[in-house]
């Protein structure tokens, strides 16, 4: 097992390692004495692996209540977190208890989103159990969820009080599950390290999968630690998401998952800017390349124009003004400002 801890403003620990799930009451212990716990869940996630969770947790002495809801990002919204609110509050959950979340990024983000809520703030602890949740979502305290508005318009910045990745869950999912996780991971090594992305080129995630996820979660560390809040280089990690959130709103939150369209966003944003000269074409030919060829799509029968039009309500927006991420070569992002209308020009769209 290995260790990454996280300084933020409240700091934590992420173990990676496999089979952690087993001792996972042992591990909250070390950090947290809360009476009761509540784990949350999804119908798909709680039936492979709540049992093992809550028995640990029972068998380290906490009182354990379980709230468990249909799968899937459409059920990331309001309407969920305030069942979860009546929940906790039928069952007499006090500012001393703690939430679990157990899941994908749909839970996890969820979960944090009603902990940081709840009576004002409760702990929360991470149990990722997809690829994206593993490498980015259970990492670095961004929690919320959708309405119909925009994507992950309503949230807080909540941090973890510890999170358990292991890996040993990533043996249920199914390949198209897996490979949204995929499109972060590839995200990772376009704005941070092309070593990392080398690996996604090559076709060596398979026998580099620990070393991958240990990898993504340092990066993705790194960069919390130097922009907690998300106004400066913490942006980098949205690189593709203006897009993709737009594809995501496009779809109503149905259709498409976040990996995909994230996919597809960093396609876009890649070919714009060799289009403009800032990318080597070469290089927005190898990222095309290399996300098609892990399974992920690279266009969507969408109008760029009509995807920039859905870009205001970006989160990366300062007034009139959109802080896009883009690509100056593979391995490093940077920031760029422009207003909606230059973001049409960009994309090779007047309007
Ligand atoms: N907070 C952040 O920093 C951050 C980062 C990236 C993505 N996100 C959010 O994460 C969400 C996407 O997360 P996701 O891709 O994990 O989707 P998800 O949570 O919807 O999980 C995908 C599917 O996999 C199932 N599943 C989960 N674990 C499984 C397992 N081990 N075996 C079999 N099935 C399993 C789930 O039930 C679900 O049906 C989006 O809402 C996105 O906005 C947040
Ligand atoms: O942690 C971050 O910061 C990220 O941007 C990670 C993204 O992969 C993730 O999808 C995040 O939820 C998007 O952030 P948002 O602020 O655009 O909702
Ligand atoms: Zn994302």
């Amino acid at each position: 097992m290995k260790k990454i801890h996280v300084s933020a403003s409240r700091g934590y620990d992420i173990l990676i390692g496999r089979n952690l799930l087993t001792d996972a009451g042992y591990y909250l212990k070390q950090v947290l004495s809360p009476k009761r716990v509540c784990v949350v869940s999804d119908d798909v996630v709680f039936p492979l692996y709540g049992e093992n969770v809550v028995s640990s947790l029972e068998g380290a002495g906490f009182s354990v209540v379980t709230f468990v809801f249909p799968h899937g990002e459409p059920q990331k919204n309001l309407s969920t977190v305030s069942e979860l609110f009546d929940f906790l509050v039928k069952e007499g959950f006090t500012r001393t208890d703690v939430l679990v979340a157990l899941g994908g990024g749909v839970v996890g983000d969820l979960t944090g989103f009603a902990a940081a809520c709840y009576l004002r703030g409760v702990k929360f602890v991470q149990i990722p159990t997809t690829f994206l949740a593993q490498i980015d979502s259970s990492v670095g305290g961004k929690t919320g969820v959708d309405i119909p508005g925009g994507k992950n318009l309503v949230g807080a910045f909540w941090q973890p009080s510890l999170v358990l990745c292991d890996i040993a869950t990533l043996s249920t999912l199914s390949p198209d599950i897996f490979a949204d996780g995929t499109a972060e991971a590839i995200k990772y090594g376009l704005i941070y390290d092309a070593d990392l992305f080398d690996v996604f080129r090559n076709h060596l995630l398979e026998e580099h999968l620990f070393d991958v996820v240990y990898r993504c979660i340092e990066i993705k560390k790194q960069v919390v630690e130097e922009d907690e809040f998300d106004t400066g280089l913490r942006m980098i990690l949205n690189f593709g998401h203006t897009l993709g959130h737009a594809i995501e709103k496009s779809y109503h939150f149905t259709g498409i998952t976040h990996g995909r369209a994230v996919a597809v966003g960093m396609v876009l944003i890649s070919d714009a800017c060799a289009k403009n000269g800032l990318l080597s074409i070469s290089d927005a030919e190898a990222i095309r390349s290399t996300i098609q060829s892990h399974g992920l799509p690279v266009s969507v029968p969408l109008e760029t124009g009509s995807l920039c039009a859905l870009c205001g309500s970006d989160k990366k927006m300062d007034g009139d003004t959109l802080n896009l991420i883009i690509l100056e070569d593979i391995g490093h992002a940077a920031v760029r400002k422009m207003s909606l209308a230059g973001l049409q020009e960009f994309m090779g769209n007047e309007g």
